[in-house]
């Protein structure tokens, strides 16, 4: 797994993977095209699409961003009125051209292929008695488990996707197109988002609902856990591939992935972000000057701590949109400088001020502790640092690049020790039932702030027992 090295070298948590489809729609690439795009901040480093003009699939896929895998030509070759799209940031597998998505493959059945969100857990184990049963993987990432487990199960199209689902255990939010079909898959954890709109004369898929609004789709419903939706030139059609599901979608997606302008499960993210803000304010006493948020995802959660504690809320902090969230800097001094790249204090603001300083999450600690150094060096007297969210003290398993104790910071400090590492004058995280307030969902994974996982673990279970 690539995981520990790249999380080491960008300091980072990543995104994690952006699925996309459409279905009889008249330009099928340069809507997936924008789809993506607006779907790019859950992975950069790779993109693909593969369209179908209902005989025969064509796929384009390559390593970088959205913008630099299509130009105009290459999206004009590709003809069809149905495609899906994937934008990647690995957790299973490198980032060689094997892996990029969308993964085809020619049956004897027809030519089909998929793209996939999410973290296989029994990857390790079903790979093995696959490949002793005569599969020869192209790749080595997680995702190409579900077409060979398409491959192998019996009826028709949809059973064999259903028969592959009830083998596969953790996250997926799967799109799979043949050249006249496509499906949206769930599992049954709901770890991971999927939605269904309309578009045009036919039909729309995405991760979040951000690109619907992009494409000019009108939002239909969520997949449910558990479900695969099947889309043909008869119409919608839904299957359950087991009934013992739960609705754990991954808390993360509202504190930190998703975009703010997309909604989950029926909660719009911002407005969840600033509910958070909110009740973080509300639980709270010091005294202060001004709000400030870290740009970008925290915003939102800084705004409606400033609503809730009446103190008001400023612009400290200015982000260079040309760093990207993704920057690599394979050393501890160079990630350092890589956040004063990224954000820089305006000091003619926070100088003489005590500041509320809001931020989403600390995972390793290098932003809060690079912020509350700059807002210092800029004359700021107090930093009281707010975060909204619990302390991600465990390893996520699910499609998130954190899967070791050791790299999160909360595993190691208590919240004093954390607050002299980082330097603030004071330090507050929320509670999970203050999480759970602020995302009225029917159900959560918190798994990274609990430590208590909604699905067995297989091999990743000797990472819980090492700790
Ligand atoms: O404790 P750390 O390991 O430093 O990670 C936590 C920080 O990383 C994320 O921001 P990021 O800069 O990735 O993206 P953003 O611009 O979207 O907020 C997150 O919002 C925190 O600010
Ligand atoms: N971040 C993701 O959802 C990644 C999907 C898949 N596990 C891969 O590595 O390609
Ligand atoms: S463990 Fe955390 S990041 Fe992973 S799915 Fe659950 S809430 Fe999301
Ligand atoms: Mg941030």
């Amino acid at each position: 797994m690539k995981m520990e090295n790249e999380y080491f070298l960008t300091g980072k948590i990543h995104e994690e993977c952006g699925v996309f489809g459409v279905y009889h729609v008249s330009s099928a690439a340069s809507l997936s095209y924008f789809g993506l795009h607006a779907l790019q901040h859950r992975g950069q480093e790779a993109a693909g699409i593969a369209t179908s003009d209902g005989k025969q699939i064509t796929c384009i896929k390559g390593k970088g961003l959205i913008t630099e895998v299509f130009n105009n030509e290459t999206i004009n070759k590709m003809d069809g009125i149905h495609a899906i799209g994937h934008v990647r940031y690995s957790t299973d597998g490198g980032n060689e051209i094997e892996n990029v998505q969308p993964i085809m493959v020619r049956a004897h059945t027809g030519h089909f292929g998929a793209v996939h969100n999410g973290q296989i857990v029994n990857a390790s184990e079903l790979k093995e008695d696959l490949e002793n049963q005569g599969s020869i993987f192209q790749g080595s990432s997680d995702s190409e488990i579900m077409l060979h487990l398409i491959q192998r199960e019996a009826g028709t199209f949809v059973e064999k996707i259903m028969g592959a689902c009830r083998k596969m255990e953790g996250a997926f939010a799967f799109i799979i197109m043949t050249k006249d079909c496509m499906y949206a898959v769930r599992d049954k954890n709901g770890l991971r988002p999927l939605s269904l709109a309309f578009l045009e004369d036919g039909y729309c898929i995405s991760s979040e609902t951000c690109a619907f609004d992009i494409v000019g789709a009108k939002f239909i419903r969520d997949i449910e856990p558990g479900e695969v939706v099947r889309i043909a030139s008869d119409g919608v059609k839904s299957f359950h591939y087991t009934q013992e599901v739960q609705h754990k979608m991954c808390a993360m997606e509202y504190i930190y992935f998703a975009r703010p302008d997309s909604s989950i499960e029926g909660i719009n993210v911002h407005t969840s972000r600033r509910h958070a803000g909110m009740l973080l304010a509300q639980s709270d006493d010091v005294e202060a000057d001004i709000v400030i948020g870290v740009p970008d995802s925290s915003l939102s959660a800084a705004i409606g701590y400033s609503e809730a504690s009446g103190l008001p809320y400023e612009i400290g902090l200015i982000k260079n949109r040309y760093v990207g969230r993704t920057f690599i800097q394979p050393t501890q001094q160079q990630r350092e400088r890589g956040v004063r790249m990224k954000l820089s204090a305006i000091s003619s603001i926070v100088s003489g001020k005590r500041v509320v300083m809001v931020d989403d999450s600390i995972v390793r600690g290098t932003t809060s502790r690079r912020i509350v150094q700059l807002l210092k060096d800029a004359g700021a007297t107090e930093v009281h640092v707010r975060i909204a969210s619990a302390p991600f003290s465990s390893p996520c398993f699910y499609g998130v690049d954190t899967s070791t104790y050791e790299e999160l910071i909360s595993a190691r400090m208590g919240v004093d020790e954390l607050c002299t590492y980082i330097n603030a004058d004071t330090l507050k995280f929320m509670t999970i039932e203050q999480m759970r307030e602020a995302i009225p969902t029917r159900d959560l994974c918190v798994s990274c702030f609990s430590g208590q996982y909604p699905t067995a673990l297989f091999s990743f279970q000797k990472v819980i027992k090492k700790k």
